[in-house]
This record gives structure tokens, sequence and C-alpha cells, in this order.
């Protein structure tokens, strides 16, 4: 079951269905008993941070931004057609799949020389049947507009196979070995949908640790949003977030090349401190997030935004906290928090679970944790972690 515009649906099997819109088909639910994963026990082999990923984060940095360029595109195309008001099926758009073949496809051009590995949300399954040769068409149209917008690309035409390959390279399972790239096209999809915050987040993998990260927010304003729920003030608009593992976070407006280190916020009193929630309350479970902030002291009210675009905006101080409470059965997926967990932690903060543990990205698609997750700086971490427990406490006594 899941709700969209306040409607509850029940989505038994993916079918194609036919919208106003021609950017929407349906969402395709993952099944996270049929997925796999490969559960390793192998304990990680630490990557040396002076070990070089420049040619692959300049790699991620061009995939991203270009995947960002196809979803403000389709974006604006969903504002204008009715679709928030359908409420017979929950819509997937055909950003998803464009973001996902434009990702695949430029790694794979700007690194030819590397094995390619991709861990992603999305597969090409619904698009192969006979009934969404049309949808097809028009992610062709959209990914090969978006590459004939860059230079070094002008000359690249993809056929609709290429396409269905390149969404398909996404099936790797990831783990402890190797390289893989991770992928979500649209994280926060929900949001996309509404007009509000999305990212595209892409990250690398190195023998089971997240080694860099590019993390687009096409709607993200360079002013700060701390205190902002979801429509900031005026001003430009769309950063992308790097890093690279022991050198730092930077950020730099989308259509910009010209990038600015950032750091968390050094905040150490709890009252003083803002924090960062999903706003879809299906997500994360709002009133432990408001036990907890209680707990600690803080004043402000939460700012919920949704998608990665809260780790973007904690990296640079906007806010102190961010809380993730899933509801039960909810399994995360590596796509959701590699990137926002490596932007975070080169901008010097922590990202934990809620017993303080940090995240394991080398098990496989899922990441396999206890309870929820934490985000903060080092200073704050400590109380953080006793508020948890202690709500979390309460809660379970409740219960
Ligand atoms: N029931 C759910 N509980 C928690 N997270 C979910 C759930 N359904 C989808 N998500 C994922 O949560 C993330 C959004 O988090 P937030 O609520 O912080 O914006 C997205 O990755 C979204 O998937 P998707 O990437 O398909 O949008
Ligand atoms: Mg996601």
């Amino acid at each position: 079951m899941i709700s969209i515009n306040g409607l509850s649906l029940s989505v038994v099997k993916p079918k194609i269905a036919f919208t106003k819109s021609p950017y929407l088909v349906p969402l395709f639910f993952h099944n996270p008993k049929t997925s796999s994963s490969s559960p390793s026990q192998v304990a990680l082999r630490p990557v040396s941070s002076s070990m070089s990923y420049d040619k692959e984060l300049a790699a991620a940095k061009k995939a991203a931004s270009l995947s960002a360029r196809l979803c403000q595109k389709v974006q604006k195309v969903l504002l204008q057609s009715d679709v928030q008001s359908k409420s017979d099926k929950s819509p997937v758009t055909v950003a998803d799949y464009g973001s996902q073949a434009l990702v695949s496809f430029v790694l794979q051009r700007e690194l030819p020389s590397e094995p390619f590995s991709l861990v992603a949300e999305e597969d090409s399954g619904d698009l192969r049947k006979d009934e969404a040769q049309e949808t097809l068409e028009r992610i062709t149209k959209l990914v090969n507009d978006t590459l004939a917008s860059d230079e070094s690309y002008a000359t690249s035409t993809l056929s609709t196979e290429d396409v269905l390959r390149a969404i398909d390279s996404g099936k790797s399972d990831g783990g402890s070995h190797g390289r893989h790239w991770v992928l979500d096209p649209i994280d926060g999809t929900k949001g996309f949908l509404r007009g509000d915050q999305y990212a595209i987040a892409l990250a690398l993998l190195d023998e089971g640790q997240v080694v860099l990260g590019a993390l687009a927010c096409p709607n993200l304003p360079l002013a700060s949003i701390g205190g902002v729920n979801q429509h900031p003030s005026q001003g430009e608009v769309g950063c992308l977030f790097f890093a690279n593992i022991g050198t730092g976070t930077y950020m730099q407006l989308l259509n910009s090349s010209s990038a600015t280190k950032v750091q968390v916020t050094a905040i150490e009193n709890p009252e003083e401190a803002s924090f960062f929630e999903s706003y879809e309350a299906a997500h994360s479970i709002h009133d432990l997030s408001s036990s907890i902030a209680k707990k600690l002291g803080v004043k402000a009210p939460p700012v919920r935004i949704d998608s990665q675009a809260k780790y973007g905006a904690l990296s640079r101080g906007d806010g102190a906290i961010y809380l993730r409470f899933p509801h039960k059965g909810y399994r995360e997926k590596i796509w959701d928090h590699a990137a926002g967990c490596i932007v975070v932690t080169e901008a010097g903060g922590v990202v934990t679970d809620a017993a303080g543990n940090p995240l394991d990205f080398s098990k496989g698609r899922y990441l396999d944790l206890d309870t929820g997750i934490i985000v903060t700086n080092q200073k704050l971490m400590p109380s953080l972690l006793k508020a948890v427990r202690d709500s979390l406490e309460e809660k379970a006594s409740s219960l």
C-alpha cells in the first residue's frame, strides 16, 4: 500500500498504464523478497585515501549534471500536465529511465578502459513489452536530445535497444569486492512529481567502501534552506555536491564550474540546531523524530524535504541533524544513501544507523541496518545517539 496525494493505493503488479501526460509510466515496485542481494561475511579491505579517483569523479559529475538536465526538462512538462490529480496509478516518469540510461552511457563512454558494474534502481522489464514501445521511444528521444545538448556527445545517438541495454546495466548486485557504481536516477520521486526537491544520486564503491559521490539537486537553492520547508526564497537554484574520499566535499551550481568547499555546521548546542526529515510521513516516522528532537532540546520545527537533497543541505551547514526512521519492514537500498553519505562525511559529518554503527554498503543492493539512519556533526552525535536510544526505548515500552 502506498499513498500519493493523500490517496492510499494498492499496487498488485506492474502494468503499463496510459496516462494523460506523455511523460508518465507506472511506478514499478521492487520486491525485497524477490530481488537478490549478496550478503558477505568478508571484512572490508580499507581503501587508501591517497588513491586517486579524479577521473571517476569527473565522469560522475558529468553524468549527474546531464541527468539533471534531462530531469528538469521532464519536470517542467509534468508540472504543466494535471498528473497530480490522477489517482488511478502511482506514476514513475520517463525521467527515471532516461536518467538511468544517460548515467550508464556517460560513465561507460568516459571510462572505457574500466570494468563497468552499476547497481541502480530501475530495470527495463516493463519497457520491453509491446505496449511500452511509444514510451521507450520517448525515453530514447529524451536521452538523445540531452546528449546532443553537450558538445562532447553531439554526435552520439542511441537506439531504443541501446537505451534498454544501458538501463539494464544497472542490475549488478554490488558487494564487497571490486568497483561498483551506485545510482538512484531520481531519488525522491514523490518530490519530483510535486515539483519539489529530488536528486540524482551517484556514488562509487571500491572494495565495499563509498569512495566518491556526485549528488545533483536540480531544485535546491544556492541559499540556505535551514528552517524552510520545500519552497525557499528566490535566487539561484540547482546544486551539484561532490566528494572524493579524503579530499572534502564541494558544491557548485549545476550550470557552473566554479566549486566551493563546504562543511557541516559546527553547532555544539542542540538548542541552536534544526533538523531535517522526510517530507513524506510514509517514509519516516515523524512522531519519533519529534520525540528525539524534544529530548535533545531542539527548538526549531522540523525541516521537511524530499530526497538526498537533505544530505547535500546538511553538508553545507543548512541544518545540523537528519533523522530517518522508516516504518517497520522497509529495507533501505544502497542507492538511497551512498552518495549522500560520502557528501556529508567528507564535509565533516557523521552518518550512522540508530545504534551508532557506520552504514555498510558492501552487502549487496540493500543496507542491513538497525532501525533508522541519523546524521549530524561529530560534536552532537553522542547526545543525539542517547536521545535516539531513549526515544526508541520509550516507544518500545509503550507498545
Ligand atoms: N515506504 C517507504 N519508506 C521509506 N522510504 C521510501 C519508501 N518508499 C520509497 N522510499 C524511498 O525513500 C527515499 C525518499 O526519501 P525521503 O522521504 O527522505 O524523500 C526515496 O529513495 C524513496 O524512493 P524513490 O527513490 O523511489 O523516490
Ligand atoms: Mg530513492
